[in-house]
């Protein structure tokens, strides 16, 4: 399976506002790998390396601590937002009949300011890191608008209130494979069981190889890891509202081989809609039944925690 690499260097952070016209190859080239693939590497996006590295370095430190210190972070002690905060290894099932995944992760899903941080330095690198692909995804956005030839607000007038936990579940997730022996793991039990993302499109930043991606044949692929390049899917939402023209794909992280002690981390940011939206098929079909945004969502964390 082959994964497109696309340049984005025209829409680059870096580069003001620019005129659609300027964005219709780029249009062209997003349109046929989500339909075809649903999996994209973008170069030139204009979000720093060291940005990346730093948030990678910050949330590994964090990792590292003995359970006890990172307990009081767990998600679902923050009354204010479910699903923000710090989740134990086997915690989450991303594929429910598997056991728990052998994964930590970190969710950011409220920049508010009652919430309780590890430390100064960890909220201000992931919140500015977060308003960086909060911008680079509603530009992608833009663009994916464009390659349906949609008017650009049908889409981003769904997305109004990314950052507002209270108004819409975009989130950014630090996620940590610690080393492992492969025999002491479940029967079944994986890094990251087979999922689709659920919101609109995934950013995902990776900091090794390790993920696998399902191809059309139903088989799964080693996804390489480009230096400088991103990976970008399609998530569930989108499929949804698209009736199926850009597809939601699964993808996975398996055990590393007998006697490999790797780690691995990648960071995730998972663009929903708003809470509220009403994700109905833009094409007038009934493919799939009008759905609420937030009730999507939580019906999937009621599938992967046992619980919202
Ligand atoms: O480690 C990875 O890159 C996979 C993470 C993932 O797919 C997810 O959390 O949705
Ligand atoms: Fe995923």
């Amino acid at each position: 399976m082959n994964i497109p690499v696309v340049d984005f260097s025209c829409f680059s952070l870096e580069k003001p506002d620019v005129p659609e016209q300027h964005l219709l190859p780029l249009a062209t080239e997003l349109r046929a790998a989500f339909t075809q693939v649903g999996f994209v590497f973008l170069q030139n996006y204009g979000i720093a390396q060291e940005l990346v590295d730093a948030v990678m370095d910050t949330s590994r430190e964090f990792f590292l601590q003995p359970d006890e210190e990172k307990q009081p972070f767990s998600r679902g002690n923050y009354e204010s937002c479910y699903n923000h905060g710090w989740i134990s290894m086997e915690t989450e099932s991303l594929n429910p009949p598997r056991p728990g995944d052998l994964k930590e992760a970190f969710n950011i899903s409220s920049l508010d300011p009652d919430i309780k941080w590890p430390s100064k330095h960890f909220e201000e690198i992931h919140t500015s890191f977060f308003q960086r692909c909060k911008e680079l995804s509603l530009r992608v956005l833009k663009v994916v608008a464009l390659s349906l030839n949609l008017q650009p607000d049908v889409l981003l007038s769904a997305h109004k209130f990314v950052g507002t936990s209270h108004k819409n579940s975009t989130t950014l997730r630090s996620l940590y494979y610690p080393p492992l022996n492969r025999e002491n793991a479940k029967e079944g039990q994986l890094r990251c069981g087979e999922h689709s993302d659920y919101g609109t499109l995934t950013l995902l930043f990776q900091g090794s190889d390790g993920l696998q991606v399902c191809a059309r044949s139903g088989e799964f692929f080693p996804a390489p890891n480009i230096p400088g390049a991103i990976l970008l899917n399609i998530a569930d939402m989108l499929q949804r509202w698209t009736s199926d023209q850009f597809i939601s794909v699964r993808h996975r992280v398996l055990l590393p081989p007998v006697g490999d002690s790797c780690t691995r981390q990648s960071l995730a940011f998972f663009l929903h809609p708003d809470d509220e939206a009403l994700i109905t098929c833009l094409d007038g079909s009934n493919k799939y039944p009008p759905v609420k945004s937030q009730e999507y969502v939580l019906q999937k964390f009621k599938d992967s925690y046992g619980k919202v």
